[in-house]
Protein backbone atom coordinates (compact mmCIF):
# COMPACT_ATOMS: atom_id res chain seq x y z
CA UNK A 1 0.00 0.00 0.00
CA UNK A 2 1.34 3.46 -0.78
CA UNK A 3 0.38 6.45 1.14
CA UNK A 4 1.11 9.78 0.26
CA UNK A 5 0.60 13.54 1.26
CA UNK A 6 3.13 15.68 -0.93
CA UNK A 7 3.93 19.54 -1.14
CA UNK A 8 6.26 20.70 -3.20
CA UNK A 9 6.19 24.20 -5.41
CA UNK A 10 8.03 24.19 -8.44
CA UNK A 11 8.51 27.69 -10.58
CA UNK A 12 4.67 28.52 -10.09
CA UNK A 13 3.30 25.64 -9.92
CA UNK A 14 2.26 24.03 -6.44
CA UNK A 15 1.36 20.51 -5.81
CA UNK A 16 -0.10 19.79 -2.95
CA UNK A 17 -1.23 16.06 -3.27
CA UNK A 18 -2.65 13.37 -0.90
CA UNK A 19 -3.78 9.49 -2.04
CA UNK A 20 -3.84 5.97 -1.05
CA UNK A 21 -3.12 3.22 -3.53
CA UNK A 22 -3.98 -0.25 -2.68
CA UNK A 23 -3.22 -3.72 -4.62
CA UNK A 24 -3.25 -4.00 -8.25
CA UNK A 25 -3.26 -0.88 -10.49
CA UNK A 26 -3.35 2.30 -9.50
CA UNK A 27 -3.25 4.80 -12.78
CA UNK A 28 -2.35 8.74 -12.14
CA UNK A 29 -4.65 10.12 -14.85
CA UNK A 30 -4.69 14.11 -15.98
CA UNK A 31 -3.90 16.45 -19.06
CA UNK A 32 -0.28 17.17 -19.95
CA UNK A 33 1.43 19.96 -16.97
CA UNK A 34 -1.37 18.24 -14.36
CA UNK A 35 1.24 17.53 -11.70
CA UNK A 36 1.62 12.95 -12.86
CA UNK A 37 5.72 12.88 -13.41
CA UNK A 38 6.27 15.23 -10.22
CA UNK A 39 4.14 12.77 -8.52
CA UNK A 40 6.06 9.43 -9.77
CA UNK A 41 9.24 11.63 -9.23
CA UNK A 42 8.77 12.14 -5.86
CA UNK A 43 7.62 8.77 -4.61
CA UNK A 44 10.69 7.53 -6.70
CA UNK A 45 13.26 10.19 -4.86
CA UNK A 46 14.45 11.69 -7.94
CA UNK A 47 12.89 14.95 -6.76
CA UNK A 48 12.57 15.95 -3.07
CA UNK A 49 8.67 17.43 -1.73
CA UNK A 50 9.16 20.57 0.38
CA UNK A 51 7.08 18.64 2.83
CA UNK A 52 4.56 15.93 3.56
CA UNK A 53 5.42 12.40 3.45
CA UNK A 54 5.65 8.94 1.35
CA UNK A 55 5.32 5.52 2.90
CA UNK A 56 5.15 2.01 1.13
CA UNK A 57 4.01 -0.59 2.55
CA UNK A 58 4.71 0.62 6.08
CA UNK A 59 8.58 1.86 5.05
CA UNK A 60 9.00 5.41 5.68
CA UNK A 61 10.19 6.63 2.47
CA UNK A 62 9.99 10.09 3.55
CA UNK A 63 9.15 12.30 6.17
CA UNK A 64 9.82 15.87 6.74
CA UNK A 65 8.80 16.16 9.89
CA UNK A 66 11.08 13.15 11.05
CA UNK A 67 14.07 14.36 8.49
CA UNK A 68 13.46 11.00 7.14
CA UNK A 69 14.59 10.96 3.02
CA UNK A 70 15.59 7.90 1.42
CA UNK A 71 17.65 7.58 -1.72
CA UNK A 72 16.30 6.53 -4.93
CA UNK A 73 18.43 3.41 -4.48
CA UNK A 74 17.07 2.02 -0.59
CA UNK A 75 13.58 2.96 -1.87
CA UNK A 76 13.26 -0.79 -2.98
CA UNK A 77 11.48 0.74 -6.01
CA UNK A 78 10.70 -0.12 -9.58
CA UNK A 79 11.11 2.30 -12.02
CA UNK A 80 9.71 2.19 -15.88
CA UNK A 81 9.85 5.22 -17.91
CA UNK A 82 8.65 6.01 -21.62
CA UNK A 83 12.15 4.89 -22.93
CA UNK A 84 13.56 1.95 -21.99
CA UNK A 85 16.92 2.96 -20.87
CA UNK A 86 18.69 -0.11 -21.41
CA UNK A 87 22.40 -0.88 -21.30
CA UNK A 88 23.26 -1.08 -24.68
CA UNK A 89 26.41 -3.04 -24.39
CA UNK A 90 24.67 -5.37 -22.13
CA UNK A 91 22.26 -8.69 -24.06
CA UNK A 92 18.99 -8.77 -22.38
CA UNK A 93 20.18 -11.46 -20.00
CA UNK A 94 22.67 -9.36 -19.09
CA UNK A 95 20.01 -6.17 -18.61
CA UNK A 96 17.78 -8.72 -16.56
CA UNK A 97 20.89 -9.51 -14.07
CA UNK A 98 21.34 -6.59 -13.43
CA UNK A 99 18.06 -5.71 -12.45
CA UNK A 100 18.35 -8.98 -10.15
CA UNK A 101 21.82 -8.26 -8.62
CA UNK A 102 20.75 -4.89 -7.27
CA UNK A 103 19.11 -6.47 -4.39
CA UNK A 104 21.05 -9.04 -2.30
CA UNK A 105 19.79 -12.50 -2.99
CA UNK A 106 17.57 -12.75 0.61
CA UNK A 107 15.50 -9.77 -0.62
CA UNK A 108 15.37 -11.54 -4.12
CA UNK A 109 11.25 -12.56 -4.26
CA UNK A 110 10.75 -12.13 -7.80
CA UNK A 111 11.52 -15.58 -9.54
CA UNK A 112 14.00 -14.81 -13.07
CA UNK A 113 12.04 -17.86 -14.88
CA UNK A 114 9.07 -16.49 -13.91
CA UNK A 115 9.54 -13.08 -14.96
CA UNK A 116 11.23 -14.39 -18.52
CA UNK A 117 7.87 -16.46 -18.81
CA UNK A 118 5.36 -13.49 -18.22
CA UNK A 119 7.29 -11.42 -20.41
CA UNK A 120 7.84 -13.88 -23.02
CA UNK A 121 11.17 -12.89 -24.04
CA UNK A 122 12.59 -16.20 -23.40
CA UNK A 123 13.68 -16.20 -26.85
CA UNK A 124 15.75 -12.56 -26.57
CA UNK A 125 18.28 -13.69 -24.05
CA UNK A 126 21.39 -13.70 -26.25
CA UNK A 127 19.75 -10.58 -27.92
CA UNK A 128 21.38 -6.87 -27.48
CA UNK A 129 18.62 -4.14 -26.81
CA UNK A 130 19.48 -2.54 -30.20
CA UNK A 131 17.94 -5.92 -32.19
CA UNK A 132 14.57 -5.51 -30.17
CA UNK A 133 11.61 -3.50 -31.45
CA UNK A 134 10.43 -0.88 -29.47
CA UNK A 135 7.69 -2.99 -27.42
CA UNK A 136 10.31 -6.00 -26.82
CA UNK A 137 12.64 -3.25 -25.48
CA UNK A 138 9.85 -2.36 -23.18
CA UNK A 139 9.18 -5.60 -21.89
CA UNK A 140 12.84 -6.36 -20.88
CA UNK A 141 13.23 -2.84 -18.85
CA UNK A 142 9.93 -3.62 -17.02
CA UNK A 143 11.20 -7.36 -16.56
CA UNK A 144 14.35 -5.33 -15.34
CA UNK A 145 12.71 -3.36 -13.14
CA UNK A 146 10.76 -6.14 -11.40
CA UNK A 147 13.61 -8.36 -10.99
CA UNK A 148 15.01 -5.61 -8.43
CA UNK A 149 12.07 -7.30 -6.31
CA UNK A 150 10.79 -3.48 -5.91
CA UNK A 151 7.56 -3.21 -3.38
CA UNK A 152 5.62 -1.15 -5.91
CA UNK A 153 6.13 -0.79 -9.51
CA UNK A 154 6.43 2.86 -10.99
CA UNK A 155 5.29 3.33 -14.46
CA UNK A 156 5.40 6.47 -16.17
CA UNK A 157 3.75 6.95 -19.76
CA UNK A 158 5.18 3.14 -20.54
CA UNK A 159 3.76 2.63 -23.74
CA UNK A 160 3.98 6.58 -25.19
CA UNK A 161 6.92 6.16 -27.65
CA UNK A 162 5.11 2.31 -29.13
CA UNK A 163 2.86 2.26 -31.83
CA UNK A 164 -0.81 1.32 -31.60
CA UNK A 165 0.20 -2.30 -32.74
CA UNK A 166 3.07 -2.34 -29.99
CA UNK A 167 0.83 -0.72 -27.55
CA UNK A 168 -1.76 -3.52 -28.22
CA UNK A 169 0.88 -5.76 -27.64
CA UNK A 170 2.22 -4.71 -24.15
CA UNK A 171 -0.94 -3.93 -22.39
CA UNK A 172 -1.89 -7.64 -21.11
CA UNK A 173 1.56 -8.43 -20.07
CA UNK A 174 1.32 -5.16 -18.04
CA UNK A 175 -2.30 -6.17 -16.86
CA UNK A 176 -0.50 -9.45 -16.11
CA UNK A 177 1.91 -8.39 -13.73
CA UNK A 178 -0.02 -6.65 -10.65
CA UNK A 179 -1.40 -10.20 -10.06
CA UNK A 180 1.33 -12.24 -11.21
CA UNK A 181 3.59 -11.03 -8.92
CA UNK A 182 1.60 -9.35 -6.40
CA UNK A 183 3.00 -5.90 -6.91
CA UNK A 184 1.20 -2.65 -6.79
CA UNK A 185 1.82 -0.92 -9.81
CA UNK A 186 1.90 3.33 -10.10
CA UNK A 187 0.76 3.49 -13.67
CA UNK A 188 0.78 7.46 -15.35
CA UNK A 189 -0.70 8.07 -18.63
CA UNK A 190 -2.39 10.44 -20.40
CA UNK A 191 -4.38 7.88 -22.83
CA UNK A 192 -7.33 6.60 -21.49
CA UNK A 193 -7.82 3.28 -23.07
CA UNK A 194 -4.80 2.31 -21.20
CA UNK A 195 -6.36 3.25 -18.13
CA UNK A 196 -9.64 1.58 -19.11
CA UNK A 197 -7.39 -0.98 -19.80
CA UNK A 198 -5.57 -1.64 -16.56
CA UNK A 199 -6.70 0.33 -13.75
CA UNK A 200 -8.23 -0.59 -10.50
CA UNK A 201 -7.82 2.60 -8.85
CA UNK A 202 -8.18 6.04 -10.96
CA UNK A 203 -6.81 9.04 -9.25
CA UNK A 204 -7.57 12.10 -11.27
CA UNK A 205 -4.88 14.71 -11.28
CA UNK A 206 -5.78 18.71 -11.93
CA UNK A 207 -3.60 21.49 -11.56
CA UNK A 208 -1.44 19.84 -9.03
CA UNK A 209 -3.58 18.24 -6.58
CA UNK A 210 -5.54 14.66 -6.56
CA UNK A 211 -8.70 16.32 -7.78
CA UNK A 212 -10.83 12.70 -7.07
CA UNK A 213 -9.54 9.18 -6.15
CA UNK A 214 -11.82 5.91 -6.04
CA UNK A 215 -12.43 2.55 -7.80
CA UNK A 216 -12.91 3.39 -12.02
CA UNK A 217 -16.05 2.34 -12.79
CA UNK A 218 -17.37 4.91 -9.53
CA UNK A 219 -15.02 7.78 -11.32
CA UNK A 220 -15.29 7.27 -14.72
CA UNK A 221 -19.49 7.43 -14.42
CA UNK A 222 -19.53 10.31 -12.31
CA UNK A 223 -21.08 13.29 -14.19
CA UNK A 224 -19.50 15.59 -12.17
CA UNK A 225 -16.42 14.76 -12.79
CA UNK A 226 -16.63 15.22 -16.49
CA UNK A 227 -14.35 18.05 -16.74
CA UNK A 228 -11.53 15.45 -15.37
CA UNK A 229 -12.74 12.46 -17.45
CA UNK A 230 -14.70 14.10 -20.31
CA UNK A 231 -11.87 14.51 -22.94
CA UNK A 232 -12.70 11.46 -23.15
CA UNK A 233 -16.57 10.47 -24.59
CA UNK A 234 -19.54 10.93 -21.57
CA UNK A 235 -20.61 7.40 -20.56
CA UNK A 236 -20.17 4.68 -17.81
CA UNK A 237 -17.79 1.95 -17.24
CA UNK A 238 -18.88 -1.17 -15.59
CA UNK A 239 -17.12 -4.53 -14.49
CA UNK A 240 -19.02 -8.00 -16.15
CA UNK A 241 -18.19 -11.72 -16.93
CA UNK A 242 -18.35 -13.03 -20.41
CA UNK A 243 -21.39 -15.56 -19.39
CA UNK A 244 -22.00 -17.13 -23.27
CA UNK A 245 -21.85 -17.09 -26.67
CA UNK A 246 -24.23 -17.56 -28.95
CA UNK A 247 -22.45 -18.32 -31.91
CA UNK A 248 -25.77 -18.08 -34.07
CA UNK A 249 -26.69 -14.80 -33.99
CA UNK A 250 -23.22 -13.27 -33.15
CA UNK A 251 -23.60 -12.23 -29.60
CA UNK A 252 -22.01 -12.66 -26.30
CA UNK A 253 -23.66 -12.54 -23.09
CA UNK A 254 -21.99 -10.38 -20.04
CA UNK A 255 -23.30 -10.86 -16.75
CA UNK A 256 -22.88 -8.05 -14.63
CA UNK A 257 -24.22 -6.89 -11.00
CA UNK A 258 -27.11 -5.17 -12.67
CA UNK A 259 -28.24 -8.08 -15.13
CA UNK A 260 -27.49 -9.71 -18.23
CA UNK A 261 -26.22 -7.22 -21.26
CA UNK A 262 -26.23 -8.70 -25.15
CA UNK A 263 -23.43 -7.31 -27.05
CA UNK A 264 -21.80 -8.08 -30.71
CA UNK A 265 -19.59 -11.39 -29.90
CA UNK A 266 -16.21 -10.80 -27.93
CA UNK A 267 -13.27 -13.03 -28.99
CA UNK A 268 -13.04 -14.10 -24.94
CA UNK A 269 -13.27 -17.29 -22.94
CA UNK A 270 -16.58 -17.81 -20.89
CA UNK A 271 -15.62 -16.45 -17.26
CA UNK A 272 -13.05 -13.81 -18.95
CA UNK A 273 -13.26 -10.81 -16.32
CA UNK A 274 -14.32 -7.31 -18.46
CA UNK A 275 -15.07 -3.86 -18.54
CA UNK A 276 -17.61 -2.41 -20.42
CA UNK A 277 -18.05 1.25 -21.49
CA UNK A 278 -21.60 2.50 -22.18
CA UNK A 279 -21.68 5.75 -23.87
CA UNK A 280 -23.92 7.97 -22.20
CA UNK A 281 -26.33 8.74 -25.53
CA UNK A 282 -26.51 4.86 -26.45
CA UNK A 283 -28.75 4.77 -22.88
CA UNK A 284 -32.20 5.60 -23.64
CA UNK A 285 -35.11 5.30 -20.84
CA UNK A 286 -38.57 3.99 -20.39
CA UNK A 287 -40.70 4.58 -17.62
CA UNK A 288 -42.81 1.55 -18.36
CA UNK A 289 -41.22 -1.88 -19.55
CA UNK A 290 -41.35 -1.47 -23.25
CA UNK A 291 -42.63 -4.48 -24.78
CA UNK A 292 -42.05 -5.79 -28.50
CA UNK A 293 -38.71 -3.68 -28.80
CA UNK A 294 -35.69 -4.53 -30.50
CA UNK A 295 -33.22 -3.62 -27.90
CA UNK A 296 -32.02 -6.35 -26.29
CA UNK A 297 -30.93 -5.16 -23.34
CA UNK A 298 -32.92 -3.88 -21.19
CA UNK A 299 -32.80 -3.26 -17.72
CA UNK A 300 -34.32 -2.28 -14.51
CA UNK A 301 -32.65 0.43 -12.85
CA UNK A 302 -33.26 3.45 -10.15
CA UNK A 303 -32.28 7.55 -10.85
CA UNK A 304 -29.90 8.03 -9.04
CA UNK A 305 -29.10 11.69 -9.86
CA UNK A 306 -31.00 14.13 -12.89
CA UNK A 307 -28.21 17.46 -13.92
CA UNK A 308 -28.55 19.54 -16.76
CA UNK A 309 -25.57 19.33 -18.86
CA UNK A 310 -26.45 22.22 -21.19
CA UNK A 311 -29.53 23.38 -22.17
CA UNK A 312 -29.96 20.81 -24.68
CA UNK A 313 -28.76 17.31 -22.38
CA UNK A 314 -29.61 16.14 -19.11
CA UNK A 315 -27.20 13.89 -17.64
CA UNK A 316 -28.91 10.78 -15.69
CA UNK A 317 -27.06 8.78 -13.64
CA UNK A 318 -28.65 5.38 -13.06
CA UNK A 319 -27.94 2.34 -11.07
CA UNK A 320 -28.79 -1.12 -11.95
CA UNK A 321 -28.06 -3.62 -9.07
CA UNK A 322 -25.52 -1.58 -7.50
CA UNK A 323 -24.00 -1.22 -11.14
CA UNK A 324 -24.06 2.72 -12.41
CA UNK A 325 -25.34 3.85 -15.25
CA UNK A 326 -24.87 7.13 -17.20
CA UNK A 327 -27.46 7.74 -19.54
CA UNK A 328 -28.22 11.61 -21.72
CA UNK A 329 -31.37 12.74 -22.60
CA UNK A 330 -32.75 15.49 -24.27
CA UNK A 331 -33.91 18.42 -21.73
CA UNK A 332 -37.51 17.80 -23.75
CA UNK A 333 -37.78 14.55 -22.96
CA UNK A 334 -36.62 15.02 -19.46
CA UNK A 335 -39.85 17.89 -19.39
CA UNK A 336 -42.02 15.05 -20.66
CA UNK A 337 -40.61 12.23 -18.76
CA UNK A 338 -40.28 14.22 -14.90
CA UNK A 339 -37.37 11.72 -13.69
CA UNK A 340 -36.48 12.48 -10.15
CA UNK A 341 -34.06 10.23 -7.80
CA UNK A 342 -35.86 7.21 -6.50
CA UNK A 343 -37.91 6.86 -9.67
CA UNK A 344 -37.67 2.87 -10.94
CA UNK A 345 -36.87 2.71 -15.02
CA UNK A 346 -35.98 0.74 -17.42
CA UNK A 347 -32.54 1.73 -19.12
CA UNK A 348 -32.59 0.13 -22.94
CA UNK A 349 -28.98 -0.18 -24.46
CA UNK A 350 -28.29 -1.08 -28.02
CA UNK A 351 -26.72 -4.36 -28.35
CA UNK A 352 -25.01 -2.90 -31.77
CA UNK A 353 -24.00 0.49 -30.27
CA UNK A 354 -21.45 -1.75 -27.49
CA UNK A 355 -18.67 -2.20 -30.19
CA UNK A 356 -15.85 -4.83 -29.63
CA UNK A 357 -13.60 -1.96 -28.34
CA UNK A 358 -16.07 -1.03 -25.58
CA UNK A 359 -14.97 -4.39 -24.28
CA UNK A 360 -11.74 -4.75 -22.70
CA UNK A 361 -10.83 -7.89 -21.44
CA UNK A 362 -9.33 -7.80 -17.66
CA UNK A 363 -8.71 -11.20 -17.38
CA UNK A 364 -5.19 -11.09 -16.14
CA UNK A 365 -4.59 -14.71 -15.91
CA UNK A 366 -3.67 -14.96 -19.71
CA UNK A 367 -2.05 -13.20 -22.34
CA UNK A 368 -5.30 -12.68 -24.34
CA UNK A 369 -7.21 -9.27 -25.22
N1 LIG B 1 11.90 21.02 -12.09
C1 LIG B 1 10.87 21.82 -12.36
N2 LIG B 1 10.95 23.16 -12.16
C2 LIG B 1 9.92 23.97 -12.41
N3 LIG B 1 8.74 23.53 -12.88
C3 LIG B 1 8.59 22.23 -13.11
C4 LIG B 1 9.65 21.30 -12.87
N4 LIG B 1 9.21 20.05 -13.18
C5 LIG B 1 7.94 20.19 -13.61
N5 LIG B 1 7.55 21.48 -13.56
C6 LIG B 1 6.23 22.02 -13.88
O1 LIG B 1 5.30 21.33 -13.03
C7 LIG B 1 4.09 21.09 -13.73
C8 LIG B 1 3.75 19.60 -13.69
O2 LIG B 1 4.63 18.88 -14.51
P1 LIG B 1 4.56 17.31 -14.69
O3 LIG B 1 5.67 16.91 -15.61
O4 LIG B 1 4.50 16.66 -13.37
O5 LIG B 1 3.15 17.13 -15.41
P2 LIG B 1 2.53 15.84 -16.10
O6 LIG B 1 1.11 15.78 -15.67
O7 LIG B 1 3.37 14.65 -15.87
O8 LIG B 1 2.59 16.27 -17.63
P3 LIG B 1 2.83 15.40 -18.98
O9 LIG B 1 1.59 14.57 -19.18
O10 LIG B 1 2.96 16.47 -20.02
O11 LIG B 1 4.08 14.61 -18.80
C9 LIG B 1 4.27 21.66 -15.12
O12 LIG B 1 3.68 22.93 -15.14
C10 LIG B 1 5.77 21.72 -15.29
O13 LIG B 1 6.12 22.76 -16.18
Amino acid sequence: MLSLSLRRRQGDFHMDVAFEAGSGITALYGRSGSGKTSVVNMVAGLSRPDSGRIVVDGKVLFDRDAGIDLPPEKRRLGYVFQEHRLFPHLSVEGNLVFGRNRVPPKDRRIDFDQVVEVLGIGHLLDRRPALLSGGEKQRVAIGRALLASPQILLMDEPLASLDGARKAELLPFIAALAQKFKLPILYVSHAMDEVLRLADTLVLMDGGRAAAVGPLEQLMSDPALRPLTGRYEAGAVIAATVASHDSAYGVTRLSFAGGTLVVSQAEMPVGAQVRVRIHARDIAIAIDPPERVSIRNVLPAVVTSVTAADSFLVDVVLSAGGAQLWGQITALAQAQLGLKPGMRVHALIKALTIARGDVAGRDRGSRQE
